[in-house]
């Protein structure tokens, strides 16, 4: 069966590491000997200097007739003096609301190889291994009105959630934990707001369903704290959009760095998209050093969540943990000691260790 894979490159370091997932993605396919079409479309700053819009009507729909959606990242200072409703993040919040991808899965692991390029502790970091599931549709980033009030002397952000958007998420949340160390915790700020306790209701009403699984709510300035105080307590973190934004960044630094972290969006049944967490990185774009691994990662989390094929994905996971171990390290990981590969490089060492287990 011919699958259908949408790529958007957008901005910055994105195309520098969609490439290379683009070439990973073609050669697991001829050993596999699937049939995919890899298409590209335009997403963020670069579709907006071409057609004037991040989020073109040709890319909703390339999109919506995939079966997947990889992409890199949007965003730069070239566009930072745009209205909001034309800079490059309206087309990414666009393309999660048009697909209605509304869980972000956000996997936190630390690499042993890479224990000490965290600024934290190796024996903080031994069995890190969480879930940050986001809710990504819905809250702060989305709500309406959204405006300079008063002559631009006051503005309005707004926060809004319905129950459904809630549920929904926080359901998917727990069918998760089901299946690993069944332990739910749900950040909120729910001492301050009533969104979050309208949240912390929802999650204490859904877990009557989820026996099995252990429930523990706790306030988001805490759970920024301890996320590095003792990160190893976390199986899988439920949150609302900007909280789950905030967390997994600094949840990064457990891994070593954002270059590690990759995302995978759903919805219910339409396609899924993948997106490394990191951003579109103006200070190292077109280097040719940027970190390809979290665009790999998240190519795994694509075969995995949206074409079945969970021992390919777990072929790439092996072979990114094998090629740290070998001791190859992208600039963002190496320490003083260690010559830094580029991109293309790094690209290369894990594309043939997938081969390796591909093949073998
Ligand atoms: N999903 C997306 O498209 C996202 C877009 N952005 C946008 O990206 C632009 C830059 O945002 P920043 O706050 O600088 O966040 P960023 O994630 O782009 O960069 C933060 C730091 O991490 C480094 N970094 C990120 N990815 C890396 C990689 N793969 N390899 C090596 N180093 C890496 C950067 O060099 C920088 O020092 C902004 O316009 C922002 O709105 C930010 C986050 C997510
Ligand atoms: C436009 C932003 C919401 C992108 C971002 O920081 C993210 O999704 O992690
Ligand atoms: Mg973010």
């Amino acid at each position: 069966m011919t699958r259908h894979i949408t790529i958007l490159p957008g901005d910055g370091i994105g195309p520098e590491v969609t490439k290379e997932a683009r070439r990973l993605l073609e050669e697991v396919a001829q050993t596999l000997g699937e049939t995919w079409t890899l298409e590209e479309a335009l997403i963020g700053g670069a579709a907006y200097d071409q057609t004037g819009h991040p989020l073109p009507p040709e890319t909703i729909a390339k999109c919506k007739a995939s079966d997947a959606v990889l992409l890199g990242a949007v965003g730069g200072p070239k566009w930072d003096h745009l209205p909001g409703d034309v800079r490059p993040e309206a087309g990414l919040l666009g393309i999660r609301k048009q697909l209605g991808v509304f869980a972000n899965l956000r996997p936190i692991r630390t690499w042993p190889g890479l224990l000490l390029a965290s600024p934290l502790k190796p024996e903080l970091l031994d069995g890190v291994d969480m879930v940050i599931v986001r809710e990504l549709t819905g809250g702060l980033y989305f709500g309406e009105p959204k405006q300079r009030l008063d002559g631009g002397n006051a503005v309005v952000d707004t926060l809004h959630y319905t129950r459904h958007e809630i549920e929904r998420v926080v359901r998917q949340a727990f069918e998760i934990a089901q299946n690993r160390r069944k332990k739910v915790t749900s950040v909120d700020k729910a001492n301050v707001l009533e969104s979050s306790r309208m949240w912390r209701e929802i999650v204490q009403e859904t877990a009557a369903a989820f026996p099995d699984v252990t429930v523990e709510p706790i306030l988001v300035d805490s759970a920024a704290m301890q996320l590095i105080q003792r990160p190893n307590q976390f199986d899988v973190v439920v949150t609302e959009n900007m909280f789950g934004d905030i967390l997994s960044d600094e949840a990064a630094v457990l891994t070593g760095s954002i270059g590690m972290l990759p995302s995978a969006s759903l919805g219910s049944g339409g396609p899924g998209l993948y997106e490394p967490v990191h951003g579109s990185a103006p200070d190292i774009a077109g280097q040719g050093i940027a970190n390809p691994l979290a665009g790999f990662l998240s190519v795994a989390m694509l075969l995995r969540h949206s074409l079945g094929l969970e021992a390919a994905a777990t072929a790439i996971e092996d072979a990114v943990l094998a090629t740290i171990e070998a001791g190859h390290r992208t600039r963002d990981l190496a320490g003083h000691d260690s010559e830094p590969v580029g991109t293309e490089e790094m690209s290369a060492l894990v594309r043939h260790e997938v081969q390796r287990r591909l093949n073998g």
